[in-house]
């Protein structure tokens, strides 16, 4: 696995300091109001388990199932919602969290959901920033690291569907994807 990655980006140390450092911003910035967590699967889940350890706070989780990718280095520009949550937003404070942030349409997707059920704010966090890949004119409110325009794996992130597993994040060998 380790093979297929040009170079490591960031390893679990430094990740592990990122989400050290929202996890404070967001425990100071929402003491009175026990907000809906809302991770993004599949990507979310390793920076769901490692931002919300360093939140201390009393806070809802909540897991949505979207889909964009399908497996591939690019977006279908089609996000699908797969799992829906249950939970009533209505009137809560939600932040979601995300991997990464690249076209932003995924996003755009999750904040048009949660304002129209009534969400009373609704911020981002995410692991990483691909604003160079961005389509549509969106921001995340915490950001773990930019990264350049190239197509990432690893801690969460897939290619189709594989190197979720691997502790860092790390660039895709091209060969990979072209071949
Ligand atoms: O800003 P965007 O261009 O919309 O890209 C970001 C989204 O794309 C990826 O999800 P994907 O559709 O690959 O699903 P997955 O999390 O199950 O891999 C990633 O996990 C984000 O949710
Ligand atoms: O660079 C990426 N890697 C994996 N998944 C993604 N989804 C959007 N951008 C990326
Ligand atoms: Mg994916």
């Amino acid at each position: 696995m380790d093979n297929d990655i040009e170079e490591i980006l960031f390893d679990q140390a430094s990740i592990h300091e990122a989400a050290h450092r929202l996890g404070q911003q967001i425990t100071k910035e929402y003491t009175d109001s026990r907000p809906i967590v809302l991770s993004v699967l599949k990507g979310a889940y390793l920076w769901t388990a490692d931002l919300l350890r360093e939140v201390e706070l009393q806070v809802e989780l909540e897991f949505i199932k979207i889909s964009s990718y399908h497996g591939g280095v690019e977006s279908t520009n089609e996000i699908s919602l797969v799992t829906d949550i249950h939970s009533n937003v209505k009137n809560r404070d939600v932040i979601i969290l995300e991997d990464i942030v690249d076209t932003g349409q995924s996003l755009q997707f999750m904040k048009e959901l949660l304002q129209e059920r009534g969400a009373n704010s609704i911020k981002v966090a995410t692991l990483l920033d691909k604003k160079e890949g961005r389509k549509v004119d969106i921001k995340a409110d915490y950001v773990g690291f930019d990264v350049r325009n190239e197509f990432v794996v690893g801690y969460g992130l897939d290619y189709k569907e594989l190197y979720r597993n691997l502790p860092y994040v790390g660039i895709l060998k091209p060969q990979i994807y072209e071949q």
